[in-house]
């Protein structure tokens, strides 16, 4: 699905209209134009090369990158939510290079989401590719939507996880993760 450059600029230029802002103002007159060029920027790392391993077969335990930086758009209010994800999995005969689950985490943050939706899409699309043993997502978020809006709550997290395969059938596995997610923040 490509942007729409035109569209994205004629619907920015009649938003900032509509909040009584003029748009041929200095400041703003380029702004319709740089907005959809970063709906460019972020509809370019949507699609990646994920390559993988079969070379490392011998490695079957699990590969966690934890803490990295996310940040999502809120399909509700078109406001970001950002924070941190933990993403796990346990191969099975196949690894990716670890960029490749940074990657897969800013492919479908960059979009309208929802963070229950996000958490599931990241997972199935590892379970997809790698067919490993299991995959555990966890993402800690702060809503902008919550913060500085409506119930104007800012400062908390809101906690999602999707575990899929042995994350879900083994409890020692998914203990083992969790372990690991919370080290360093006792
Ligand atoms: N489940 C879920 N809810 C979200 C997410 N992001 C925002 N929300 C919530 O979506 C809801 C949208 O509620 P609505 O009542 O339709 O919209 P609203 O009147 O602007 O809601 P308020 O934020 O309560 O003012 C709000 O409760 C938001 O806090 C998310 O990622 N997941
Ligand atoms: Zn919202």
């Amino acid at each position: 699905m490509a942007v729409d450059r035109e569209k994205i600029k004629q619907a920015v230029r009649l938003f900032l209209e509509g909040i009584g802002e003029d748009p041929n103002r200095e400041g703003l007159k380029e702004t319709p134009d740089r907005v959809a060029r970063m709906w460019e920027e972020f509809d370019s790392m949507r699609e990646f090369d994920f390559k993988l391993f079969e070379e490392f077969g011998s490695y079957n335990e699990m590969v966690l990158v934890k803490d990295i930086n996310i940040y999502s758009i809120c399909e509700h209010h078109l406001l970001p939510f950002f924070g941190k994800a933990h993403v796990a999995y346990i191969p099975d005969g196949i690894v990716c290079g670890l960029s490749k689950l940074v990657r897969t985490v800013r492919a479908f943050a960059l979009r309208p989401q929802l963070q229950e939706k996000l958490t599931n899409e990241i997972a199935d699309f590892l379970m997809e590719q790698l067919k490993p043993k299991g995959v555990a997502v966890v993402l800690e978020m702060e809503h902008l939507c919550m913060s500085m809006r409506g119930v104007i709550s800012p400062g908390h997290l809101t906690t999602t996880s999707a575990l899929r395969g042995i994350f879900l059938s083994d409890i020692r596995t998914r203990e083992e993760f969790l372990k690991l997610i919370k080290r360093g923040r006792e």
